[in-house]
């Protein structure tokens, strides 16, 4: 008898033995990656309100139709039985003193207005040259040029009048002329108080989060959400970046760790202004302090922004105005990102910056720039990519993280 047959036979056997292996393998490592993923960080388990999101007007519903088959129930069968994850809260950390604890990361991304400046002040006596190096280094780190001659002015005053060479007097120096280029006195609380309507009816403080893709948009409105539970308010979130079908995968997950609704909508390119409308009103009903929106940002054109922020804006009126626009902006792209916030400052009526990823960049001097030419505060600051690395900005917090 032909041996190969049997050879293909027991061949495929053990393929398919150890194919169903792997997929259970798989299936078992896909949940318990789901599980960290939703909370295994998690301290304590829930009392998490995490729900499911209610389909938004103009789009399909989050829930699998009747009857259709949910994905993994065409997988093969699972090694384990399926165990819906037990939903875990996390108890994100507290908001006062974040700045403290996140500032050394602003010393680590080498800001040369930090040791290099202070290095330069202390010699003993100081040169035209010195002066141009100072100088430099402020317009590297994007302080921008009407601030840096305001501060070498200020300095060279001050340096001579005063005689200062003592690194610790330099220092002072320096850190006070710093914070006054920051401008202390701007009011940089968030407006996240609920109202109440004439009639009564409670309305939520509506927050929309604006800015280009990729400036950490998205992730600026799952860590706010965070800031804003740990300081004891309730929250929903708005999924109106509906360009990108992640981004709403992206906020469900941020909002469920830590027992927030998301108001949603699957189809790719749904009316952002629809969705935001709906979540509005779910703030309203749920009575919620804070309805968190998160946008594209992805139009081409100043008119075409124009009109998504603006119908976004006007839809979500008919409920309740945003009380806040901010905008959210990449440290790491400098004047680039400056053009931007022009653009975005004169459609969207923004009322704050977010300056995130200041822990990759040397270039903390763009906070000083951003708020000069917008008139507008900044008043949280991104430091990482950990959950709970967005801080209240803190203008002698930060002057102390850059000057190390
Ligand atoms: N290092 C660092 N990374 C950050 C910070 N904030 C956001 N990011 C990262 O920036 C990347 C982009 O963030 P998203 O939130 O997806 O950006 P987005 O603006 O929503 O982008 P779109 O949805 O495409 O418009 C992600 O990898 C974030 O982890 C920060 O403060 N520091």
């Amino acid at each position: 008898m032909n041996e190969l047959p049997w050879i293909e036979i027991i061949s495929a056997v053990v393929v398919l033995a150890g194919g169903g292996g792997i997929a259970g393998l798989l299936a078992a490592r896909r949940r318990r990656r789901h599980q960290e993923d939703d909370g295994g960080r998690a301290p304590q388990a829930g009392t998490g309100t995490a729900t499911a999101p209610r389909p938004v007007e103009t789009a399909e519903p989050e829930t699998a139709e009747p009857g259709a088959a949910a994905p993994e129930a065409a997988a093969p069968a699972p090694a384990e039985p399926e165990v819906a994850p037990a939903p875990t809260v996390e108890t994100p950390a507290p908001t006062a003193g974040r700045l403290v604890r996140l500032r050394d990361r602003l010393a680590r991304s080498g800001s040369p207005l930090g040791a290099r400046l202070l290095s330069v002040l202390s010699r003993d006596s100081l040169t035209e040259d010195d002066w141009d190096e100072i100088e430099e280094e402020l317009l590297l780190a994007d302080v921008g040029a009407g601030p840096t001659t305001e501060l070498l002015d200020a300095l060279r005053t001050k340096v001579r009048v005063l005689g200062v060479r003592e690194p610790a007097a330099v220092r002072d120096l320096l850190r006070s002329e710093l914070v006054a280029l920051l401008d202390p006195g701007m009011d940089r609380a968030l407006r996240t108080e609920p109202t109440t309507a004439e009639d009564g009816t409670h309305l939520p403080a509506v927050t929309l989060v604006v800015g280009v893709n990729g400036t950490g948009k998205t992730t600026t409105v799952g860590k706010l959400a965070r800031v804003l539970v740990a300081d004891g308010r309730s929250v929903v979130l708005g999924a109106a970046d509906t360009f990108r079908a992640a981004a709403a995968d992206q906020l469900t997950t941020w909002g469920n760790r830590v027992g927030v609704p998301t108001v949603r909508s699957d189809r790719e390119g749904a009316d952002p202004a629809s969705v935001a409308f709906e979540a509005v009103a779910r703030g309203r009903d749920d009575k919620a302090d804070v309805v968190l929106v998160d946008t594209a940002g992805r139009l081409q054109n100043k008119a075409g922004l124009m009109d998504e922020l603006g119908k976004i804006v006007r839809v979500a009126s008919k409920v309740a105005a945003p009380s806040e626009v901010l905008l959210v902006l990449d440290a790491t792209t400098g004047q680039n990102g400056l053009s931007q916030a022009r653009v975005f400052a004169e459609v969207a009526g923004v009322t704050g910056i977010v300056l995130t990823k200041l822990d990759g960049t040397a270039k903390g001097g763009i906070v000083v720039q951003v708020q000069r030419e917008l008139g507008v505060p900044v008043k949280l600051v991104g430091l990482g990519e950990g959950p709970d690395d967005l801080a209240p900005f803190e203008v002698e917090e930060f002057v102390d993280g850059i000057l190390g």
